[in-house]
């Protein structure tokens, strides 16, 4: 088998944010590889730098030291490529828009032929469970399926990367679950490299291929776990040892980390 390539890879990260307050070191030394396929979750408490992180890898904050590629080029070269798409905490869905009009956007923004969009937008909406919404209007859907429909916009134009933060925080559990098996099935239908904000130890451990754990003030990583669980994961899976095991090692992580404020 050949070698996976390198999505993300950053060595001796920095970001200090000047405030009137003082400097902020929201990333501090981070180094990480991030594999084509992995799905890696990113978890630590408020004001870690994991939001910071995704917003380098998107070129939508600049680091003040070190280095990241994405792609194997720079974020900015890797943004005008369309390497990634960004998922938010709120859907952000424009109410005016059908959900049809929604996932459309993207593509017209990149000038991708008319001709090509309707095909596009039902393959994305069919991935995400929702074929048959696309006349809808955003506040006709429920939350989880507002979320869903914002995944499909950022499926739409094929990007192999996709940058998700906290996608479901604001949804109930049941509701979460059932989002957090249908993103494990999209992600080993499509091969995407996903990475993934939360602040929940069953979602991080249920969904990653590798979970980071970081802590603040600085912001850096504190532990990196590769998951020994299968990619074959139903719900369930969360009761067995191994699982509890990895839980188990997060939240020793992410302890040890607050035990230094
Ligand atoms: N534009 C900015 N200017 C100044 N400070 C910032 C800016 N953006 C983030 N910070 C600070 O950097 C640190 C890291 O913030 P970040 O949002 O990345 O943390 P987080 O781990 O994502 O937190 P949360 O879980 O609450 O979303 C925080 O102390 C935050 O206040």
């Amino acid at each position: 088998m050949s070698e996976q390539k390198d999505v993300i890879s950053a060595r001796n990260l920095d970001l200090t944010f000047q405030t009137n307050d003082g400097p902020v070191h929201a990333l501090k030394g981070v180094n990480l590889d991030i594999k084509q396929g992995d799905f890696v979750s990113f978890i630590g408490p408020s004001g870690c730098g994991k939001t910071t992180f995704l917003r380098v890898m998107a070129d939508l904050e600049q680091p003040t030291g070190g280095e990241i590629t994405v792609n194997g080029v720079s974020p900015r070269e890797a943004r005008e490529a369309r390497a990634y798409g960004y998922v938010f905490q709120a859907a952000g869905l424009y109410p005016w828009r059908t959900i049809g009009g929604n996932i459309r956007l993207p593509l017209e923004i990149m000038g991708v032929p008319k001709a090509e969009h309707a095909e596009r937008v039902a393959r994305v909406l069919d991935l995400v469970e929702l074929s048959g919404f696309e006349k809808k209007f955003p506040w006709q859907l429920s939350g989880g399926m507002q979320q869903r429909a914002s995944i499909a916009r950022a499926l739409s134009f094929n990007a192999d990367l996709l940058l998700m933060d906290e996608p479901f925080g604001a949804l109930d559990e049941i509701v979460r679950d059932h989002l957090n098996e249908q993103l494990l099935h999209l992600w080993d239908q499509t091969g995407k490299t996903i990475a993934f904000v939360t602040h929940s130890i069953p979602e991080a451990v249920y969904l990653s291929t590798k979970i980071v754990v970081m802590s603040p003030r600085p912001g850096r990583i504190t532990d990196v776990i590769e998951s020994p669980l299968p990619r074959e994961r139903p719900l369930e899976i969360r009761e067995s040892p191994e699982f509890l095991e990895i839980a188990h090692r997060v939240r020793e992580g992410l302890r040890a980390g607050h035990a230094d404020d």
